[in-house]
């Protein structure tokens, strides 16, 4: 089942789509299209669905009503494990393994369908040279990396197999402003660059306007408005919207 750009004009879909804990609704009813070779930045408060809707899509969670498609087709839970491995899926702070150097961390997967040393050894050298890691930072295990040289290493562990689309979840929330602002240009460059389906969940209104042009604002488990940046400030759905885009600070505010 390829995530596969000329599969269908949609790469994901959602129809419908709940998902509860309890009595507590994660997503309400959210129907949702990600076209292929497309950017989608996700946003709205803690708490408000994001990361829930992007583990519904890779069938790591499962709606309690609705369902999910996939290049055209709904999911099936025998596909998921194949999907995993079309989809990369960067989470924040990486999720890489201590125990395990960079490059043991990327050859995780490759190792496990059967890709040998070298082959691995030269996928992980054309990452390196994509998102500017050091290449002696392969070597190193976690602990020894800084917080963007984690973040870059993880960005490689999604794009080792050359998945079809990307799903980031708050890929640079943990970071200082000065490389938060270089990987910013980095990830859009291997964007652009990739034409891979891209969906980023961020709290940060000018990041997702910077990898996207469509933005997807949640609130309670619901899309509150699908648009451009342009829609959110000047024609916001709900008096919600204005108040997420205005809470956002701007340089030169100062305390009243
Ligand atoms: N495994 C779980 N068990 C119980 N509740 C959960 C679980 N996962 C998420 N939730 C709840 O579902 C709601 C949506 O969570 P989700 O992580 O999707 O929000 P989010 O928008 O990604 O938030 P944040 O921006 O803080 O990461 C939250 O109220 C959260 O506490």
């Amino acid at each position: 089942m390829p995530i596969n750009p000329n599969a269908s004009p949609e790469a994901f879909e959602l129809h419908d789509v709940s998902k509860r804990y309890g009595s507590l609704a994660a997503l309400d009813q959210v129907s949702l299209g990600f076209p292929a070779g497309s950017a989608t930045a996700l946003i709205g408060s803690s708490g408000s669905g994001k990361s829930t809707l992007l583990r519904v899509l890779l069938g790591l969670e499962w709606p309690d009503q609705g369902h999910v498609k996939v290049d055209g087709h709904v999911l099936e839970r025998t596909q998921v494990l194949e999907l995993r491995r079309r989809v990369g899926y960067v989470i924040q702070d990486g999720g890489l393994f201590p125990h395990l150097t960079a490059l043991g961390n990327l050859a995780l997967l490759p190792h496990h369908l059967g890709w040998g040393r070298d082959r691995i050894r030269a996928r992980a050298e054309e990452l390196v040279a994509l998102t500017h890691l050091p290449p002696s930072a392969l070597d190193r295990y976690p602990a020894e990396l800084s917080g963007g040289q984690r973040q870059r290493v993880a960005l490689m562990r999604g794009l080792m197999l050359d998945p079809g689309a990307l799903l980031l979840d708050e890929p640079l929330g943990a970071l200082d402003p000065i490389v938060r602002h270089e990987l910013q240009d980095e990830l859009k460059h291997i964007f652009d660059q990739l034409g891979k389906t891209v969906i980023v969940v961020t709290h940060d209104i000018a990041e997702a306007a910077w990898f996207a042009d469509r933005i997807v604002l949640m609130r309670q488990g619901r899309v509150v408005q699908d648009g451009c940046l342009d829609d959110l400030r000047l024609r916001p759905a709900d008096p919600f919207v204005t108040r997420f885009v205005e809470a956002q600070r701007t340089l030169g505010e100062s305390p009243a």
